[in-house]
């Protein structure tokens, strides 16, 4: 936290019961969906490379099970705590249920800096941590499915899924216990840019809004977009590739060691590999550098897209940000003091718990792929080409005229595993959009986007309860 607020969770909370407000439900349904179910805190002994023995601070938290397994990445960072996870396990509930994907909400956290271990010692904190949550029942594929999320990645879902597996001989869906796997060991093809690709599609729907357009004072479209990222990890880089890739102009990165800008465009597979060679984006040639990594918040741009941790934008700098559009690729990155102050502003805040869902929808399809023993337009992918095929052939004959070869090409096509990944996730994020502006407009008292959604969200998760009933 950087200023005198209330920390995350009570940020997560404030933005909870603001927008209850704005619904009908008991306060007793209302207290039960914010609630946290479950936290199993543990520390577990792992040895390092140096013989020396290190005890380790783990969580997982399952904040609902209204819908079944739990689902929510990851986290491997210095800074977690119990508190931390349990937040964001309560916005994985109100993620899943904007994205319309059936899973309650649960992440889980290691208290270490990756950087400061080897790769044989990251995999042993991995399965053991895997082990703990075995050996309390807190994952399986239909219990609780972790994912990758900061600091971690297909890796680690690697280790974690064949740990699960291990200890599970011939439970033919054990693969379904973890998602973010790699392709090999039963993932799905797209996982990886996901989310980032995900912000990309709702910003792109967001910004084909005209009325929201003209609210905010922007042209409609991507195009000529001045965008600043904050980290260019798995999130911020996809984000600002597809955004550049559909013409916006990433004007300024900022990394743990400051920030680069250019006002006239930095590419942003060049500062990756030059990162990637020198440690730092610093250097970066044509480009002024900033060693105070947070000022790059306050650059001028039209989109902002924090994409690192929570807490950044606080009522402490939330006035200086000249953004019109900040779009919440991390979760929580705009605390809710800083949402009033923005609004007041008339800035748009995108919210996490929509616009980062796009990873939970593809873990969704991973998990699906998982329990269904086959790949996405496997079995149907060659039927289509030959139903196209033939229609071509009878419309020729009929005109007399022939088709050119790449327009052949793209009719024959039949979709394949990345074509259906992708065109279901671009579904879910501009379904996403309208139903959360749809729930604006039929509450104009309603004062920002993050109130929206999680009106859209609680009315969803209540249903589920009130349906559910209570057991006994
Ligand atoms: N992975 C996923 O599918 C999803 C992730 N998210 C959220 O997105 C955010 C990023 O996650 P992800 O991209 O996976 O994580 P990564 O670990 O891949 O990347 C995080 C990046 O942020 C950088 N970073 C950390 N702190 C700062 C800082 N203070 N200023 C600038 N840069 C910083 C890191 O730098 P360095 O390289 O030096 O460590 C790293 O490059 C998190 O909030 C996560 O919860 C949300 C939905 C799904
Ligand atoms: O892919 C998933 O299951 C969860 C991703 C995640 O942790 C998040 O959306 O914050």
């Amino acid at each position: 936290m950087k200023d005198n607020e209330q920390g995350f969770m009570q940020s997560v909370g404030n933005c909870f019961d603001k927008a209850a407000e704005f619904t009908n439900w008991p306060p007793g349904i209302l207290a039960q969906i914010k609630a946290c179910n479950a936290v199993y805190s543990i520390k577990f002994p792992i040895r390092r490379d140096n013989g020396q023995i290190e005890v380790i601070e783990a969580y997982r938290a399952q904040h609902s099970q209204h819908k079944t397994p739990s689902k929510g990445g990851i986290r491997f960072a210095a800074e977690v705590n119990q508190d931390e996870v349990v937040a964001l396990a309560s916005l994985m509930t109100y993620k899943c249920a904007i994205a319309n994907v059936p899973f309650g909400g649960g992440k889980g956290g290691i208290k270490i800096d990756p950087k400061r271990y080897s790769v044989d010692e990251l995999e042993r904190i991995t399965r053991r941590y895997t082990a703990e949550l075995v050996r309390k029942n807190f994952i399986g594929p239909g219990i609780d499915v972790p994912a990758p999320d900061y600091g971690t990645g297909a890796r680690e879902m690697a280790w974690m899924a064949d740990t699960y597996q291990g200890l599970h001989p011939g439970e033919i869906n054990a693969l379904g216990a973890v998602t973010g796997k790699p392709l090999a060991q039963g993932g799905v093809r797209g996982r990886k840019e996901a989310t980032g690709l995900g912000v990309f599609y709702g910003l792109q729907e967001i910004c084909r809004m005209p009325a929201v357009m003209e609210r905010i004072g922007l042209a409609p479209g991507i195009a000529g977009k001045k965008v600043v990222v904050q980290g260019l990890g798995n999130v911020g880089y996809h984000a600002a590739k597809y955004l550049q890739h559909a013409g916006a102009i990433i004007v300024a990165i900022a990394e743990y060691e400051g920030a680069i800008y250019n006002e006239d465009g930095l590419d942003v597979d060049a500062v990756v590999a030059h990162r990637n060679a020198t440690r730092s984006i610093l250097s970066f040639p044509s480009a002024r550098h900033f060693h105070k990594s947070t000022d790059a918040l306050e650059y001028p741009c039209d989109i902002l897209i924090p994409a690192a941790l929570e807490m950044v934008i606080t009522a402490g700098n939330a006035h200086r940000i000249p953004a019109k559009i900040i779009a919440e690729a991390a979760n929580g990155p705009v605390s809710s003091a800083a949402d009033e102050i923005l609004a007041r502003k008339g800035t748009l805040v995108v919210p996490d718990i929509y616009l980062n869902a796009g990873g939970v929808t593809v873990s969704y399809f991973e998990w699906l792929k998982n329990l269904s023993h086959v790949r996405y337009g496997r079995i149907e992918k060659r039927f289509t080409e030959h139903m196209n095929n033939r229609m071509l052939e009878q419309m020729e004959e009929l005109t007399g005229k022939q088709i050119g070869t790449n327009a052949r090409q793209s009719i024959l096509h039949g979709a394949n595993e990345i074509d259906l990944v992708y065109s279901g996730l671009e579904e879910t994020m501009i379904a996403g959009a309208r139903e959360i502006m749809d729930a604006w407009e039929a509450h104009p008292a309603i004062p920002d986007m993050r109130t929206a959604a999680f009106v859209v969200a609680i009315n969803k998760v209540a249903t589920a309860y009130s349906e559910l009933g209570i057991f006994p």
